[in-house]
């Protein structure tokens, strides 16, 4: 049996509908493709993003924010955030479950992750959060959001952006691992954790969105899992991603990848953040990170799909 981390993109629950209904029917479609890690024996721990959502619900907070109904901090809409696609996973997975005949309970814990005040990510902000602008949409989004930043991402429009300080501690991961012991199937960390600073016996809420990449990895290192595994919209990581001579990649090793990483080939806020969390993880356990895409459970069970991140001084295979 396998202690197996499984960290899932916000892009992955929230398409274009971004409805309750139609989340919650893209989170079930997701717990029907987590459901095989459990049939397959191993213990699952999961944990997502909240990009999307927790851009809009700044959105939707902004829009109403009056002097007596005041807008919430970004840490508590992540906060928020956690407990919405808890609440959608610990149904979905519960049901998938009941499906499969396994009697297994499923809960979310809301985690606290705590950051450093001086982290450098706090004047230099990179996460994009919220929904996707086009090109000619830009000059009427900076009119009427004058204090924020946007980037282009990944090819696909530009989005808000805000600072994604590193994790330093996951301040709940006794419990986690606690919980994981006992079997249950917990749902931690989501959108990152609530960034938060330690300042003497209090933890205090920051205003950023942590990557789940990184969390995910803190926290598989800290649960001794064996194996990391981020799941998102690709079927793998890719040299020279979006050009004629584009490799998607079955098999890397450490130092190769890390060679890339450090020619900044991969896409900051989209890729970089997956390869870097992967390495992390395979550097400090020894064990492998498999990042691949969320329909290919299945393959990636199998060891058929995703790219494999491994801890030996191989030339990359491609696919
Ligand atoms: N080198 C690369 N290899 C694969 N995908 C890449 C690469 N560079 C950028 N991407 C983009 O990164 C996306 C995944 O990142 P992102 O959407 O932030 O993930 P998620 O929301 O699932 O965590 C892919 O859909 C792809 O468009
Ligand atoms: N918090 C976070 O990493 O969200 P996404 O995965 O949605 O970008």
């Amino acid at each position: 049996m396998a202690k197996i981390v499984v960290a899932l993109g916000g892009n992955a629950i929230l398409s274009k509908d971004a409805s309750a209904s139609a989340q919650m029917n893209a989170v079930k479609k997701t717990a029907k493709e987590l459901v095989n890690f459990i049939k397959n024996g191993d213990q699952l721990i999961i944990t997502h993003g909240n990009g999307p959502q927790v851009g809009n619900l700044l959105l939707q907070q902004s829009a109403a924010d009056t002097p007596d109904n005041p807008a919430m901090p970004l840490d508590t809409c992540g906060a928020m955030t956690q407990g919405s696609l808890g609440y959608w996973f610990q149904n979905a997975m519960r049901e998938e479950l009941l499906k499969s005949g396994i009697d297994k309970d499923v809960i979310t814990i809301i985690t606290q992750t705590i950051v450093a005040e001086n982290d450098p990510a706090f004047q230099n902000p990179s996460k994009p959060i919220g929904p996707f602008y086009t090109e000619s949409e830009l000059a009427d989004i900076k009119s009427a959001h004058p204090n924020w930043q946007l980037m282009e991402d990944a090819g696909r429009g530009y989005r808000r952006i805000v600072p994604s300080p590193r994790p330093l501690e996951i301040n709940e991961y006794r419990a986690i691992r606690q919980v994981v012991d006992d079997g249950i199937v917990p749902i931690v960390s989501g959108g990152g954790g609530v960034p938060v600073i330690k300042k003497d016996n209090k933890l205090v809420g920051t205003e950023a969105v942590i990557d789940k990449d990184f969390s995910a990895s803190k926290i598989a290192q800290l649960i001794n899992a064996d194996k990391l595994i981020i799941l998102t919209s690709v079927g793998g990581v890719f040299y020279n991603y979006g050009k004629p001579d584009a490799i998607e990649l079955k098999k890397v090793g450490l130092d190769e990848l890390q060679q890339h990483i450090d020619a900044d080939e991969f896409a900051k806020g989209s890729m970089l953040p997956k390869v870097e969390a992967a390495t992390d993880f395979v550097r400090n356990t020894g064990n492998p990170a498999v990042i691949g895409a969320l329909e290919a459970v299945k393959d990636i069970i199998a060891g058929e799909e995703g790219t494999t991140i491994i801890n030996e001084n191989i030339v990359a295979v491609a696919k």
